[in-house]
């Protein structure tokens, strides 16, 4: 019996929807009682197992009513990104002429009956929209065209970052982790990160580069003719642009996992020329490919970065392996203190840290210069 208490208010200009269901308890259905895999891994605000009280975090998509979020919010509410002992109550914002939009989004959540959603705030308003918020997805922002580059956004879009860095200080729980997608993510994710800085640490925001590690990972399980689940530790370096730096130095095929026996990817693909003229140009022109391809800029494939992201920080990354994020600098590597740059990093207790020591090839430092150089130029480029 659904005791739901949803109503949908279009007051003023702005929709506020809001909902919870059950009286406030998440109804699970799951039947497992299986804890997650490595639960003292996790944020201590994430529920692993199913014995533990229901209590559910709140988590904004900003863009609500765009392309990813339209993949994105039904992976939210389906235990994808937190696991399936951890209810949500999903905030959505958006732009007000999107608003009928944004309420047919609410509309078909409902229609999921998502066991693990506990509620919906949607909204136009910017103080409802990050009022108390955990986890912020921020979407919203303009995509680019086919023959734009992605740094072509940055005047269209770097408002939207700085009022919405604003009011995660003013309004998002002190623990909030923030995920910048809207591009140009590095730099929009350093205007956020510096909005916020009196009361935010920077710890708390990164950008997404993970779409880029998932391409890497996929053309290289295809090069060797493995599994991707068997690709590890490729990593992104940098900006999310034409400079970013994927490097397979470090990365193994993991052939036996259970054994600990591994090559090199290196070893396997055996082929540096396709790796320095095929594969390095062809992750970074990924996007622009779909681009052309759809006429719209990747939107599932983003989504499932996204879910990937945020459930390795919030949850985990496996012993041994690594991820990419944006973050910003401590200076690791010789990159500049304060730019938000991806690296290899590995996550625990909610916590994010650079993997050190990697080695670096000449070849790889040259391409690190030269990202670190325009995401640079990108910030000299911002209005004063
Ligand atoms: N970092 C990555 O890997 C990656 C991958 C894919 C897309 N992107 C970027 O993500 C962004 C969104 O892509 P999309 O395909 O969903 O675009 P979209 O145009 O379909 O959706 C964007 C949504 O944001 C909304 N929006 C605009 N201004 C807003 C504001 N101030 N507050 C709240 N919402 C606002 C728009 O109304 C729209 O509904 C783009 O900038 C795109 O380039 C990044
Ligand atoms: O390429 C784009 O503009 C969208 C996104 O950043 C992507 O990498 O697919």
């Amino acid at each position: 019996m659904e005791s739901a208490t949803l109503r949908i208010n279009n007051i003023s200009g702005h929709l506020t929807t809001s909902g919870v269901r059950g009286g406030g308890q998440c109804p699970f259905s799951q039947k497992s009682t299986a804890p997650l895999a490595c639960p003292e891994k996790a944020w201590s605000v994430i529920n692993t197992s199913p014995h533990a009280k229901p209590n559910p975090i709140r988590v904004l998509v900003t863009g609500a009513a765009g392309q990813i979020a339209y993949s994105l919010v039904f992976m939210i509410a389906s235990g994808q990104m937190f696991g399936p002992y951890q209810p949500v109550v999903l905030h959505l914002l958006d732009i007000p002429k999107m608003q009928e939009v944004l309420n047919g989004v609410v509309m078909e959540l409902n229609d999921g009956a998502f066991p693990l959603l506990a509620g919906t705030v949607a909204t136009t308003d910017v103080k409802t929209a990050f009022m108390g918020i955990q986890v912020c997805l921020m979407v919203g922002a303009f995509p680019r065209g086919p023959g734009m580059q992605r740094s072509d956004l940055l005047k269209m879009n770097a408002n939207i970052f700085k009022e919405q860095g604003a009011a995660l200080a003013k309004y998002a729980a002190r623990g909030v982790k923030v995920l910048v997608v809207g591009n140009p993510a590095n730099t929009n994710a350093y205007i956020a990160c510096l909005a916020a800085k009196a009361d935010l640490p920077s710890t708390n925001f990164s950008a997404l580069t993970r779409l880029d590690q998932n391409r890497a990972v996929s053309m290289i399980a295809e090069r060797v003719g493995v599994p991707v689940a068997k690709v590890k530790n490729v990593s992104i370096w940098g900006n999310h642009s034409l400079t970013q730096v994927p490097d397979v130095t470090n990365a193994v095929i993991q052939d036996f996992p259970e054994k600990g026996l591994t090559t090199p990817v290196l070893t396997a693909v055996n082929d540096n020329k396709w790796l320095e003229e095929s594969f390095i140009p062809q992750v970074q022109n990924r996007g622009a490919a779909v681009i052309a391809a759809r006429k719209l800029s990747s939107a599932a494939s983003a989504a499932n970065a996204i879910v990937g992201h945020m459930r390795d920080w919030v949850l985990g990354t496996k012993d041994g392996e690594t991820v990419s994020m944006a973050v910003v600098s401590d200076g690791s590597y010789n990159i500049p203190k304060g730019l938000v740059f991806s690296f290899p990093v590995q996550c625990r207790a909610g916590e994010w840290s650079i993997v050190q020591g990697l080695k670096i090839t000449p070849f790889i430092q040259l391409k690190l210069d030269a990202t670190t150089k325009e995401l640079q130029s990108e910030i000299d480029a911002l209005p004063k």
